[in-house]
């Protein structure tokens, strides 16, 4: 059985008629783009990194094969710009950025992730404050901890680390996060105006924009083209379906009850996956020379999109690790710079 649903037929009407116009109203701006400076500001906007044309790629057996996008590369020099930018502001208004992490329970992989995360505030300058909580930990002493932060003038930017005990309510305890200080962008205030045209959430989440630049670096001109994002998290899927609809890419989103999941990706050109088990991308679920910015599958150090098959097929693709992750922890200290920015109107 087939379903049409044509509730924004009579925009779409009118758009044809009334095109050059109309259309403009419609489309919404986009939040990152190499000449939106104020997001790009700790950007170079520039995609010499990846300049070399795929075509020019052999490998040993001769077989042409994607350009691997350097994601350390790009965090390197996006860590060098914050932490210049950090240095600045203390110079000119005696602050530093200040970034409070929660961190509940015994998890090797969350602990892992808090140390990277920590590692790269110091690299920067940025000053970070882990407050560790038990496994066994109420939803109260949670939100106290979270509360301590928001009132806390020296922290800019909060993060919950997730996933959180089973016992307890992630939504309830996003809620709390002030939405000035919610440099992880998953208080709904801020993801709902990420998805709503023509509003300005104060933060993207990471990951997603960890994923534009990396595509935007790698020179890649989103309007119109297709995009499959696999897996709908409130981390990596849903916000970056939504950050490709506001660059103009026509998103669909896959996820475990989409039959036939290779059709839509086969389709695409550019591949979002977070799904987190290892290898579920394969070769033939790609076309021909898409771009593929994949995400680590959380602690495991395999990639979901299977590497060896899809490196062949692409024209870029993101490793693991390497690609994305490393992206992701710059934008973190991006967002909570900007966060410091905004609160002391320094810019
Ligand atoms: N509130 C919250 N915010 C998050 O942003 C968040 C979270 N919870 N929970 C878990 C996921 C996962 N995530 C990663 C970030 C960086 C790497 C990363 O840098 N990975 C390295 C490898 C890391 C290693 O060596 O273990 C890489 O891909 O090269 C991976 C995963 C953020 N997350």
């Amino acid at each position: 059985m087939r379903i049409a649903l044509a509730v924004g037929w009579w925009r779409i009407a009118r758009a044809k008629i009334a095109h050059t116009k109309f259309v403009r109203n419609l489309i919404c701006r986009p939040l990152l783009s190499v000449d939106s400076p104020d997001i790009w500001k700790i950007n170079p906007g520039s995609s010499s990194h990846f300049s070399s044309h795929p075509s020019s790629n052999f490998s040993a057996s001769n077989e042409k094969i994607g350009v691997v996008l350097d994601g350390k590369l790009i965090a390197n020099d996006l860590k060098s710009r914050i932490a210049g930018e950090v240095n600045e502001m203390k110079k000119a208004i005696g602050k530093t950025p200040g970034l409070g992490i929660v961190l509940v329970g015994e998890r090797r992989d969350s602990h892992t992730f808090i140390r990277t995360k920590v590692k790269a505030c110091n690299e920067v300058g940025i000053v970070s404050v882990v407050a560790e909580l038990p496994n066994n930990s109420k939803e109260g002493d949670i939100c106290d901890a979270v509360s301590r932060f928001n009132d806390n003038p020296s922290v800019h930017g909060i993060i919950v680390q997730l996933p959180l005990p089973k016992h307890l309510d992630e939504e309830k305890i996003m809620n709390v996060v002030s939405v000035e200080k919610d440099v992880d962008g998953f208080h709904p205030l801020n993801m709902g105006n990420l998805a709503i045209a023509g509003r300005e959430p104060l933060f993207i989440p990471c990951a997603p924009k960890a994923c534009l630049e990396l595509l935007l670096r790698y020179g890649m001109d989103l309007r119109g083209k297709k995009a499959a994002v696999v897996g709908r998290s409130k981390i990596v899927g849903l916000p970056t379906s939504l950050l490709l609809q506001r660059h103009q890419a026509t998103v669909s989103l896959v996820h475990a009850f989409t039959g036939n999941p290779e059709k839509v990706t086969c389709q695409a050109d550019i591949v979002v996956s977070d799904v987190g088990t290892p290898n579920t991308i394969r070769g033939h679920w790609l076309k021909p020379g898409a771009v593929d910015p994949k995400r680590s599958s959380g602690y495991r150090l395999v990639g979901d999109v299977c590497y060896d098959e899809a490196i062949k097929k692409v024209a870029a693709i993101t490793p693991v690790p390497g690609g994305v992750g490393p992206v992701t922890i710059a934008m973190l200290l991006s967002n909570t710079l900007d966060s410091a920015k905004r609160c002391y109107d320094f810019t």
